[in-house]
């Protein structure tokens, strides 16, 4: 990958730094240096029990950071933005847009350069922020990781009304920051961005200019911070719609609807609703199920509208998609979603599902991934949830859909956040924000076990402590001729755990 750092645009109050010790400094340092940016448990609780959540302020925040670290907004301009915001749908729909602008070429033949912006991570901190779909390497991400440490430092008292001079961004806000200076240092020529969490306050919403905004299915999750109803939650996804640049979703429930529809009314901004494209029936899309359609939908609707802007001689086909199109969709990867991994005794199936209505998708995939098979060994589910006291209504869908099948989960296994039994968590998931005391006496996990036990008596529950031992224990069910058949589902930090154990840790 280069490593040219062409010079960002300098804002006129901001100083550069030289320091020697970033060619020392490594990936393990940048990710321990993150770490420390995390908001610790006892923080998180005092603030949701003020009711503080987060505003406007978020946003201003970002720019005071940006404008230390050398860039303005119209800076990001450049990068040719694509926003994407969602509660369910928005990683697999960046990740179609990028995997489709990734197969075109710039004028004159050289390959695009295509960003890639999400969260959270699966395997390893550097996922979040890719170029051309993979991940950009460990001594670029510590490089690029320090730059902007040291450029804070440097400038720490600039725009300091609107960030305590000295501070640093948060974890997610940090990587935000970050992945910019990354783009634009690598002359990406478009990029795409997933919001952390709702968009109106969301540390990518800095961005002022996108070439496009997509909204994908909405539904309830982050209640504390967006609020317990979808049009709450509807309100602060249409945050990222911009006067000026096209809008897109897709059918929506009728109160989400109403809300995109008034806010980007507000904002003038043409908001097209999306149904599922017909070009799409030529186009084997994984899985084959109609949430992915309606994804894959307004990806495609991205990506022409990038395409359009990049270059300008571009016009899509009305009645079929281009091959780089076709490629783009067919080929994506997208790691930890409707993913399955056999082994010689187990059918692993690997679903980062965390919300009501997802859970009941990745249930409903799982038994249609079992019922394409003969006879089939025990079926095992490992569940994950951590610090959301809500989780546990998460529980019902799950075990109802597969049950409704006539045929339940004989053995369900609920874990913690760990990844290892001897060495705890890897580097990539320390994790400060949840209750080390609730982890240790797994809390939760408890609470599971009794849901589960009233809606399936006939199931054989366990609590175990670690993602390694729960693998463990469901690969010592195997027995007789007939795969163990394992659902591994309920967290994206369980599945990347899981993941990691699976394969080498460095698969990314
Ligand atoms: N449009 C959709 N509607 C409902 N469920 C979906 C949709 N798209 C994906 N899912 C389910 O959600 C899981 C996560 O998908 P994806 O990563 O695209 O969502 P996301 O919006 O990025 O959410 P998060 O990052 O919070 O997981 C998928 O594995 C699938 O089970």
């Amino acid at each position: 990958m280069a490593t040219t750092t062409p010079s960002p645009t300098r804002s006129a109050t901001t100083r550069t730094t030289r320091t020697t010790r970033t060619t020392t400094r490594t990936y393990n340092d940048a990710i321990d240096a993150l770490n420390s940016l995390q908001t610790p448990y006892a923080a998180i609780e005092a603030r949701r029990r003020a009711g503080i959540r987060p505003d406007a302020t978020s946003v201003r925040e970002m720019r005071a950071y940006l404008a230390r670290i050398g860039y303005t907004p119209r800076d990001l301009d450049r990068l040719n933005i694509v926003h994407v915001a969602g509660t369910k749908g928005k990683g697999s729909t960046c990740a179609f847009v990028d995997s489709v602008l990734s197969r075109y070429q710039r004028r004159g033949g050289s390959p695009r350069r295509v960003g890639l912006f999400t969260s959270p991570h699966l395997i390893a901190v550097r996922e979040r922020i890719r170029i051309n779909s993979a991940p950009i390497s460990e001594e670029l991400f510590a490089k690029y990781f320090f730059d902007v440490w040291d450029r804070l430092e440097a400038n720490a008292d600039v725009a300091a009304d609107d960030a305590a001079p000295g501070s640093k961004p948060i974890y997610a806000r940090y990587l935000t920051l970050m992945s910019f200076h990354v783009f634009l240092s690598e002359g990406v020529d478009a990029a795409v961005y997933e919001t952390g969490i709702g968009g109106e306050y969301d540390a990518t919403n800095v961005v002022e200019h996108p070439v496009a905004s997509g909204i994908s299915t909405l539904g309830i999750d982050h209640v504390f911070v967006l609020g317990d109803t979808v049009d709450k939650i509807a309100w602060h996804k249409a945050g990222i719609m911009k006067p000026g640049s096209p809008a897109f979703t897709v059918e929506q429930v009728p109160r989400a609807a109403e809300v995109l529809k008034a806010r980007a009314a507000e904002k003038g901004v043409g908001l097209r609703v999306l149904d599922i494209d017909p070009r799409l029936a030529a186009v084997k899309i994984r899985p084959d199920a109609t949430f992915q359609k309606k994804n894959a939908t307004l990806a495609v609707a991205l990506a022409e509208t990038a395409l359009r802007r990049l270059d300008p001689s571009f016009s899509p086909d009305p009645d079929a998609l281009p091959r780089e199109f076709v490629d783009g969709l067919e080929q994506v990867v997208w790691r930890g979603r409707c993913e399955v991994k056999v082994e010689d005794h187990v059918i692993w199936h690997v679903d980062g599902a965390h919300t009501v209505d997802s859970l009941k998708m990745a249930a409903r995939w799982f038994v249609g991934e079992c019922a394409g098979r003969a006879g089939g060994g025990p079926r095992v589910l490992i569940f994950n949830q951590q610090g959301r006291a809500e989780a546990v209504d998460f529980l019902d869908g799950l075990c109802n859909t597969v049950k409704d099948t006539g045929r339940g989960f004989e053995h369900v296994i609920f874990c913690t956040n760990v990844t290892y039994a001897a060495t705890g968590y890897k580097r990539d998931f320390v994790n400060h924000q949840h209750n080390p005391a609730d982890i240790e006496k797994m809390t939760q996990q408890r609470v599971f076990a009794d849901r589960w036990k009233k809606l399936d008596p006939s199931a054989n529950v366990m609590l175990i402590p670690t993602i390694e031992e729960a693998i463990n224990a469901a690969r010592g069910l195997a027995s007789g001729e007939h795969k163990v058949q394992a659902l591994i589902t309920g967290s994206l930090h369980l599945v990347g755990g899981a993941l990691g154990i699976l394969e080498s840790a460095d698969a990314l």
